[in-house]
């Protein structure tokens, strides 16, 4: 699969339901930046549809973290219904409101994904085959969320901005860990960094 080029036309339709639940709701909840919202597609649903193809199918659990609007974690569990894979997919959202939103979308689309309303750090492991995140937090950070919740074996997906090269490197002293880089193919400049094998140095 390549991103939503070959998608089927049912899941197509199930993101357009979702693409217009976040235009409604975005006015009263900020679920992206207003001056995203015109690209919609390519800004946030194309560009979580590139993390679905990186991870290692079939996927039983996909946990998605600090899911916010739902990028990337929803459109992956709505693109994996036709193959079930993911099997099935947790987003983590601490905000009350923007999960309330995330629930929404899921009765409506009929994706098979629950949400957690709480932070991820209080969370019990949750054992998770793939992580993913996108705009959440740095490096470091985010290793020590997937240290947590990321079962043996399993691999983390983040979509990285301009500081991911700093990141790595502030990292290096303190985690173990291998890493695949891949460019962003919907902006130039971000990347999708996917990480196994995490341990603390
Ligand atoms: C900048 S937004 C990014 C949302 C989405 N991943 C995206 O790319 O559009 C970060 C989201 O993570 C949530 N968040 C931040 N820290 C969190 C934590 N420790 N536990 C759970 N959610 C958290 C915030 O409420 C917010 O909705």
């Amino acid at each position: 699969m390549t991103g939503l080029a070959d998608v089927s036309r049912e899941t197509i339709d199930r993101l357009k339901i979702y693409g217009d639940l976040l235009q409604k709701w975005n006015p009263r909840i900020n679920l992206v930046s207003r001056a995203t919202l015109d690209h919609l597609w390519s800004r946030h649903i194309e560009d979580s549809a590139q993390i679905y193809d990186l991870a290692p199918h079939p996927v039983a659990h996909w946990v998605d973290l600090g899911s916010g609007g739902g990028f990337p974690g929803l459109v992956v569990a709505i693109m994996g219904a036709a193959d079930r894979s993911p099997s099935r997919t947790t987003l983590i959202e601490s905000d009350a409101r923007k999960s309330a939103f995330l629930r929404t979308v899921i009765r409506e689309t009929g994706a098979n994904a629950t949400v957690i309303t709480a932070r991820i750090e209080d969370i019990p492991p949750l054992s998770a085959d793939v992580i993913s995140a996108r705009a959440l937090a740095d490096l470091d950070a985010l290793l020590t969320y997937t240290e947590r919740h990321l079962a043996s074996g399993g691999s983390a997906i983040f979509l990285k901005g301009a500081t991911w090269k700093k990141e790595l490197s502030e990292v290096q002293s303190k985690w173990k860990f291998d890493y695949r880089l891949d460019k962003s193919r919907t902006e130039t400049g971000p990347v999708i960094l996917t990480i196994t094998g995490v341990a603390r140095a």
